[in-house]
């Protein structure tokens, strides 16, 4: 989908088939869908039921998108996510969301971590990323600016909510998992294929804490058109940064490690939509 009024049509029709009025969007990374289990008085629909939605093809992404309640908010969640490798346009379904009546968008997914202090199993709370594929011109806001969603040069600074950050290291103190969670800049490269050694290496000596194939584009969506948001990277590989390293990652290893985290994930992702505020804005203000 491209144009408002195709954003809008999707909008309808889901606004058409169930009675839920989100205020918190969630993506689901790799292995992380369950996040989309604990919501109460749910109604699902497959993507390939609604209009306009792009199909997911990954293992690990069950292409259905969840609403439901959450600790008195309301939810949306994306069971499965478009990434660019898969050949969809750059992912602009975020936009749906918005016009929903979104307020927050809460991204995750599953990272190789290139920083010596992170390791599998770790959650990354993202404080900022590095959009390769966006600065090489791959960005999702590519092509006419649309002004009902937002203005054809948005900052990106301040992108990754400091207040709900804050909010989230808390949490990870008040259920004992401080130990396993940190911040760091999260870089989006195109994939399918896993790092080099020596884009590894690269990568490190950049400064980047965490490596995958997807979010970027969602959050400069998402940015663009006002919503605020919060991301988490499970760390679920080390990147190999050494020749004499006989590992090598794959997507089996990826989900496995999604699902041993998946109670911790699940609990600080509630915990952290029970105590966010909700900006009450439930009509679609700045959508013109
Ligand atoms: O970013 P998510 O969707 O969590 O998935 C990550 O895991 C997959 C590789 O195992 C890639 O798609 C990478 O982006
Ligand atoms: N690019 C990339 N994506 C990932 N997703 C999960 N682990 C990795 C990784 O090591 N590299």
């Amino acid at each position: 989908i491209y144009i408002h009024d195709e954003y809008q049509k999707t909008a309808d029709w889901l606004m058409s088939q169930t009675k839920h009025r989100p205020q918190v969007a969630i993506i689901c990374g790799s292995g992380l869908g369950m996040l989309a289990d604990t919501l109460k008085c749910q109604d699902s629909f497959a993507y390939s039921d609604i209009p306009g939605f792009p199909q997911s093809t990954v293992q690990g992404h069950a292409g259905r998108l969840v609403f439901g309640e959450l600790k008195g908010k309301t939810c949306v969640c994306m069971q499965g996510r478009f990434h660019m490798y898969e050949g969809h346009s750059l992912c602009k379904v975020v936009r749906v969301f918005k016009l929903l009546g979104v307020d927050t968008l809460i991204v995750t997914n599953a990272a190789g971590s290139l920083a010596d202090g992170l390791q599998p199993g770790d959650i990354m709370v993202i404080k900022d990323h590095v959009n390769f594929p966006g600065m090489g011109g791959l960005n999702p806001l590519t092509g006419p600016n649309d002004d009902k969603f937002g203005p054809r040069f948005p900052a990106m600074s301040g992108c990754y909510d400091k207040g709900l950050r804050c909010v989230a290291m808390e949490v990870a103190k008040q259920l004992g998992v401080a130990n396993i969670m940190q911040e760091g800049v999260y870089a989006m490269v195109g994939g399918p294929n896993f790092e080099s050694i020596a884009e590894a290496r690269l990568l490190h000596r950049l400064g980047v804490d965490a490596v995958g194939m997807s979010t970027a584009p969602e959050v400069v969506v998402a940015t663009h058109c006002g919503l605020r948001v919060f991301g988490l990277s499970l760390i679920t590989n080390k990147v190999v940064k050494s020749y004499e390293d006989s590992e090598s990652v794959n997507h089996d290893g990826v989900l496995e490690v999604g699902r041993l985290r998946s109670h911790t994930v699940q609990q600080l992702v509630t915990e952290l939509i029970s105590r966010m505020e909700i900006n009450n804005n439930t009509t679609t203000d700045n959508v013109a």
